[in-house]
Parts: C-alpha cells; sequence; structure tokens
C-alpha cells in the first residue's frame, strides 16, 4: 500500500536570496501557520528572513510538521553570503542550485509530498554552471534514473481560471515553427492528459491546441503549422483517446477553454499561454511542472528584484503554489 504523502510537509527552495523569495515565504508561513495540511519548510539560510519572524533550523524533514505551527522551519544551507534585498550576488548562486536539487531529492526519496520553488534569476547561475533555461528542465534533469533519459516536463501555467500547458518555453520566437513537430506536440498532449488526470483530479479531460499564426492559419493561407503539425498531432490524440481540439484561433481559445469547453489549453509559445493567465490573474498564478515523478509548483513571477528592496511583495502566487501542490499531492496520494 503507498503511503499517504499528502501528510508530509512541503519543501520550498530558497530562491534568490536578493529577489523576494524570503519575504513572500516569510509571509506565506503567517498566513498558513494554522492550517497543518499546508505545512512545509524551506531550505534556506536562516538570516534572510526578517528579524521579527520565528524562525527555527531543523536537523531533518521529519522535525518540520510540528515546528510548523510554531515557527517556520529552516535546513540551513552553508555559503549564503549576507545579501541585500534587491542586489543580487553571483556568489549566492552555488547555493541557490543546491537548494533546489536538495528539495527534489527530498521529495524523490519521499519525505516532502513535493517542491515549491521560489524564483531565481538564471543568468546569474549560470556562471556557477547552471546548464538549464530554469526549474522546469533542472528539476526534470535531478528526477532522471540513471538508466534511462530523464522525463519530458512539460511547464502548465494555473490562475484566473485558466490552465495552460506550453509547447515551447523559453526559446526564441523566431525557433518556435521548428521546434513544433507532430511526436513532440502528441508527447505533451499524453502528458497533460495524464497529469490532468493524475494531479488535478479530471477523469476525462478536454484538451484544445491553440494554433501558431493568427486564425490558426486560415486554412494554410496565413501559416501552415496548423495543417502540417498541430492538426495531425490533433488527430493522433483523439486516435489513442485523448478529447483534442484541432489547432483553435489564439484570440478566443482561452475564452472559450473560461466558459467551460475545456479542460486545459497547449498554448505553441511562452507569451500567447503566459499573457491570458497574467492578464486575469497577475498575482495568483501558478506554475506547475507537469510529468515528473514528483510535484512541482512555483510562483509565476519572477525575483521582483525591486520589490524586493522596497519591501513591497506580495505573496499571493506563493501561496497559491503552495496550496496546489498541496492538493496535487493529496489527489496523486488518494488514486494511489
Ligand atoms: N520561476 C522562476 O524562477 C521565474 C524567474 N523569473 C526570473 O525573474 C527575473 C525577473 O523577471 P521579470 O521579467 O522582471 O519578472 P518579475 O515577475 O520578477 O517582475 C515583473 C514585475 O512584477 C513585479 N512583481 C513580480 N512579482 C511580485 C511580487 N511577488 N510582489 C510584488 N511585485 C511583484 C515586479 O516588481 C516587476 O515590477 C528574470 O531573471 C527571470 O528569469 C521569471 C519568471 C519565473
Ligand atoms: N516564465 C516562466 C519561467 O521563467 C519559470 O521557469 P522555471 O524556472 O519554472 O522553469
Amino acid at each position: 500500500m503507498s503511503e499517504d504523502v499528502s501528510f508530509l510537509p512541503l519543501v520550498l527552495t530558497m530562491g534568490d536570496p536578493a529577489g523576494c523569495g524570503p519575504a513572500i515565504t516569510a509571509e506565506a508561513w503567517r498566513q498558513l501557520r494554522a492550517d497543518p495540511s499546508l505545512a512545509f519548510y524551506a531550505i534556506s539560510a536562516p538570516s534572510l528572513y526578517p528579524s521579527d519572524l520565528p524562525v527555527r533550523e531543523i536537523a531533518s524533514p521529519e522535525e518540520a510538521a510540528d515546528v510548523f505551527p510554531h515557527a517556520l522551519p529552516v535546513l540551513a544551507l552553508n555559503d549564503v553570503p549576507d545579501i541585500q534585498p534587491g542586489k543580487p550576488d553571483a556568489e549566492a548562486a552555488p547555493a541557490i542550485i543546491r537548494s533546489i536539487a536538495l528539495a527534489t531529492s527530498h521529495a524523490l526519496d519521499g519525505v516532502a509530498s513535493g517542491v515549491v520553488t521560489n524564483p531565481i534569476n538564471k543568468a546569474l547561475l549560470y556562471g556557477a554552471g547552471f546548464a538549464y533555461p530554469g526549474h522546469t528542465e533542472y528539476v526534470a534533469h535531478l528526477c532522471a534514473d540513471p538508466n534511462s533519459p530523464p522525463p519530458r516536463p512539460v511547464m502548465m501555467l494555473v490562475g484566473g481560471g485558466l490552465r495552460v500547458a506550453l509547447a515551447t518555453i523559453h526559446i526564441p520566437l523566431m525557433t518556435v515553427g521548428y521546434a513544433l513537430t507532430v511526436p513532440g506536440l502528441v508527447q505533451i498532449g499524453q502528458i497533460v492528459a495524464a497529469s490532468l488526470r493524475r494531479d488535478f483530479g479530471v477523469a476525462a479531460p478536454r484538451i484544445a491546441f491553440t494554433g501558431l499564426n493568427p486564425h490558426a492559419g486560415e486554412d494554410g493561407t496565413i501559416g501552415k503549422e496548423e495543417i502540417s503539425v498541430i492538426n495531425p498531432a490533433a488527430h493522433a490524440l483523439r486516435l489513442s483517446g485523448i478529447d483534442m481540439s484541432n489547432a483553435r484561433p489564439g484570440d478566443t481559445v482561452f475564452a472559450e477553454a473560461l466558459g467551460g469547453a475545456y479542460d486545459a489549453v497547449i498554448a505553441m509559445t511562452h507569451d500567447q499561454g503566459l499573457i491570458p493567465v497574467k492578464t486575469l490573474d497577475m498575482w495568483g498564478g501558478v506554475n506547475v511542472t507537469l510529468g515528473l515523478p514528483v510535484v512541482r509548483t512555483s510562483p509565476d513571477h519572477g525575483t521582483a528584484y525591486d520589490a524586493a528592496a522596497a519591501g513591497t511583495t506580495r505573496p499571493d502566487s506563493l501561496i497559491a503554489a503552495i496550496r496546489l501542490a498541496a492538493a496535487m499531492a493529496h489527489t496523486r496520494a488518494t488514486a494511489a
């Protein structure tokens, strides 16, 4: 019988210590501490948190649940330099990366029910050997079985009543057309459908592909990717039993999903997917990685150095990420 991991704590990464991570983690703890089902600990440096916040260093994740109602449990990282909010320091990069690696190993080892990452500035990490476009690909790499290729991660944004997965993520817009392939879109459709069932409890998911071109290509007169790639992938997915639409025009499909026609939309580019979510819900959106053996969520915003320096950070998105990670872990555990 599988263990009910939903009663394990979540683990939060430190994120960039000069960004909004410490302040929003502190505020999330203040707002959630009374709810044991949302217990979490941070892998971070205790000195980063406001001096009026009760913080307790823990030696292992097993101590987190008992500490959580009284203080923010922190598993301490070494080598975090003294940091001023809003002033990023490349010396912090190794500790930022270690926090993500350790958090993922805790989830893989079953001592944390899921990983919630605080925002990082990827450019700061490249000097320390970080070789990934973001958490999405790094956490997938960390989840790889030594004898097989890493799992294919799919980024999904959840917010404003929408679930929007991305067919491409951090690549130049000019290369998107070349990055879209029939097998690639079929794989993404399968991962999204499986995750809607496993993580979100949607028994029979209805999913839409957006088109890449205006008016979904207008029968091939404004671009051919719909005819040559997206619709054939949708056809293959329907043959495999998944309720998948052909390419829908990107300017109307999100309104259709909000109206209840689809459980998720798969957008062809990063901004095509993130613009509707962030416009509908700038503060409460959540970034989820689908297709991994572990639950991983994140606020959908970045490091917000300006807000960290000004002391005006909002914790809403991190709190939504914690709530969603706990709900996903619970859904996985109760279905297992
Ligand atoms: N999950 C992650 O680790 C993510 C990291 N990033 C990284 O963050 C860095 C900055 O990216 P930007 O495009 O400037 O986006 P950003 O989300 O950090 O900031 C955009 C605007 O929103 C405000 N903002 C964002 N979150 C806020 C919060 N919690 N409270 C108050 N104000 C907030 C900022 O102050 C800024 O004015 C980049 O290095 C980017 O790579 C961006 C998105 C996600
Ligand atoms: N725009 C989303 C983003 O940059 C987050 O990326 P990741 O770190 O979650 O892979």
